[in-house]
């Protein structure tokens, strides 16, 4: 027997629009930005979601953007920085209360300016053992124990 309440169609079709709304994803696209074999991080401002925590530079996609096109958009706006976008490192879905996030995290290599707070609290070059002494928002807790495991990623 079948009960029409619990399909999927149903389902879904019984959501109000604002509740569909908070299950699409913001794309975001963040970088491992690396310079002599220090990695670059970033706090959030007051105010913001997630505030203070530190976190990988950079920020939403907008339509038609690719995710490197952001990303080298994002680190110029957000600290003067350019860069070269290399590999994908991880590819992470996080829900937050009330925000699904779709992040992807890019390897880079610094290339020119020296960073400026424009759009951040406060900016670090950090080494893997000042690294555990950041406090970053959960969806980065994989990609953070792929850089305490590693080495190679710091290379
Ligand atoms: N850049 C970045 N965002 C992260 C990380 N981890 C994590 O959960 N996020 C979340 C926080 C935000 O909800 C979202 C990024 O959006 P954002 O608001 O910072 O993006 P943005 O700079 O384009 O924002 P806006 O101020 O222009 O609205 O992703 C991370 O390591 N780096």
């Amino acid at each position: 027997m079948t009960n029409e309440n619990t399909t999927p169609d149903s389902v879904s079709s019984s959501k109000p629009d604002s509740e569909i709304e908070l299950l699409k994803s913001i794309e975001v696209s963040a970088g491992l930005v690396f310079r002599n074999g220090l990695l670059l991080i970033t706090q959030r401002r007051a105010g913001d979601h997630l505030e203070n925590l530190w976190e990988f530079p950079g920020g939403k996609r907008s339509a038609e953007e690719s995710f490197e096109a952001c990303l080298k958009r994002e680190l110029m706006e957000e600290l003067g920085i350019e860069v070269e976008v290399r590999d994908l490192v991880d590819d992470i879905t996080h829900d937050y209360p009330g925000k699904r996030v779709h992040l992807k995290f890019f390897k880079c290599k610094w290339l020119r300016n020296e960073p400026q707070a424009l759009a951040c609290q406060n900016f670090a070059w950090v080494g893997p053992n000042q690294l555990k002494q950041y406090a970053f928002p959960a969806a980065d807790e994989r990609l953070l124990t792929k850089l305490f495991t590693g080495a190679e990623l710091w290379r």
